[in-house]
């Protein structure tokens, strides 16, 4: 968590008391998990406006524009070795006094001359070639510089030639990449100082419930809360900016209010999807006038997640969306990639991923009629189910780093299966 967002964090909730059941809600209908995954990416809209950041800045942001070549990589001849740079066939006379350092311009080469040079130096004017340190030195008998094997030195060998990477002009890369370290390392080498990406949506998470307790052991009825540390850095990872870590207690009125005055461009609330006693989502989100997408997925775990959009905060500006995830924590983990994640991409600018298939090592066990998010261990291309999937469980999760999306009745061993794969930090 940032320092803004630990001075954002508000705990508003009480210890369990009994309160009114509500309402009982309106019942939806399960889409397929492949339809909730494709509706949330259309629920996105346009993605969010570009904008110009410094590229420090433009980290894990993605690209609005494709990034074109301001300039030919290499921007000049330059050696590929330490060594000397040499004119026309050898041997050669060493010019005393020139040795040529990356980032000076050197002076025009003679022929038959050399001159020391280091590796990523601009290639004189007038060299034909690189002779490494280790295959050449001065002959005892004429003091010249020799190549110590037999065969002449190939033209232009050791030379990377100007424009080798790309020549200036050239697009290096789509919009829709999303920005990496590579990604500022080759826009940096490529002449820029800002990069045009996509604005990231803003994010308050709101966690209900309570129950929960944010310290010390389980006791009297309590359990910690585990989505409040787990979801912060996985939603930053998916291309969100958290701006709020909140608690709200389980009551109607306090949730319709925290819903009303987020200015998140997303608000990501956990556990409150079901209809016990006290879970209040869907009636506040009645009571926001929100349009509810996607009301419940057939998968397992995770199956009353939701997706619905609410109207601008401020009443004008683009809607707000508001993901509603599964109390039990992997039926949230569930809830983010299936309807977080596409969301925030879309949102960001970011391409759509192709899904990433495997085989399965043994029997992938599956659900009778909804699709299974199932941890899985990746080893050499296989998944392998783990042990611990259960819907209120994150020990198999936690030894590993992945979800296969098993159909209705399983699989085969063999059969190919989408991955998902979690962010580890
Ligand atoms: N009659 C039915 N009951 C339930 C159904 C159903 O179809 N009919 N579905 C079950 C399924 S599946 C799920 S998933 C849960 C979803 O419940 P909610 O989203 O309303 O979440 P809660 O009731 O608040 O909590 C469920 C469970 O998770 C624990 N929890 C909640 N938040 C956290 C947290 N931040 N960290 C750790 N654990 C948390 C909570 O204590 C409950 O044990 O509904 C089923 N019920
Ligand atoms: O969707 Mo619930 O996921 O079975 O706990």
């Amino acid at each position: 968590m940032t320092n803004a967002t630990r001075a954002d964090t508000r705990t508003t909730a009480a210890p369990p008391r009994p309160g009114p059941h509500p309402a009982t809600p309106t019942r939806h209908p399960a889409v397929p998990w492949e339809e909730a995954r494709e509706t949330a990416r259309e629920s996105a809209g346009h993605p969010l406006p570009a904008v110009s950041r410094a590229l420090p800045d433009a980290l894990g942001h993605v690209l609005a524009e494709p990034l074109t070549a301001l300039t030919d990589l290499p921007p000049f001849d330059t050696s590929a070795m330490d060594g000397w740079a040499v004119a026309g066939p050898g041997p050669w006379r060493v010019l005393a006094g020139r040795t040529v350092l990356a980032g000076v311009r050197p002076e025009p080469l003679p022929d038959g001359t050399a001159v020391p040079i280091a590796t990523g130096a601009q290639l004189p004017c007038g060299a034909t070639a690189v002779l490494r340190r280790e295959h050449g030195g001065p002959h005892p008998a004429d003091g010249l510089l020799h190549h110590l094997a037999p065969d002449p030195l190939p033209l232009r060998r050791d030379v990377r030639p100007r424009g080798q990477e790309c020549r200036c002009g050239e697009p290096l890369l789509p919009a829709g990449t999303a920005v990496t370290p590579a990604v500022l390392g080759l826009a940096a080498a490529a002449g820029y100082d800002t990069l045009a990406v996509h604005r990231r949506p803003t994010v308050e998470l709101l966690v209900l419930g309570d129950e929960l307790l944010d310290s010390g052991r389980p006791a009297d009825g309590r359990i910690r809360d585990a989505l409040g540390p787990l979801l912060p850095p996985w939603l930053r990872a998916v291309g969100a900016d958290v701006i709020a870590v909140r608690r709200v207690a389980d009551d109607l009125t306090a949730l319709c209010e925290a819903i009303r005055s987020s200015p998140a461009t997303v608000l990501v609330t956990t556990g409150s999807t079901a209809a016990g006693p006290v879970d209040f989502l869907h009636r506040a989100l009645a009571e926001a006038g929100a349009t509810v997408r996607v009301g419940s997925v057939a998968v397992r775990p995770g199956h009353p997640m939701l997706l619905a959009e609410l109207p601008p905060a401020t009443g004008a500006g683009r809607p707000r969306h508001l993901v509603g995830l599964p109390g039990n924590p992997l039926a949230a983990v569930a809830g983010t990639v299936t309807l977080a994640a596409p969301l925030f991409e879309r949102l960001g600018g970011r391409t759509d991923p192709p899904a990433r298939l495997l085989h399965a090592a043994t029997d992938l066990p599956g659900h009778p009629h909804d699709t299974r998010l199932l941890p899985v261990r990746l080893t050499d291309g296989t998944v392998t189910p783990l042990t611990f999937s259960g819907p209120a469980m994150l020990r198999g999760l936690a030894g590993d780093d992945a979800l296969a999306a098993v159909p209705p009745r399983g699989l085969p061993p063999g059969a190919p299966v989408e991955v998902l794969t979690v962010p580890d930090r």
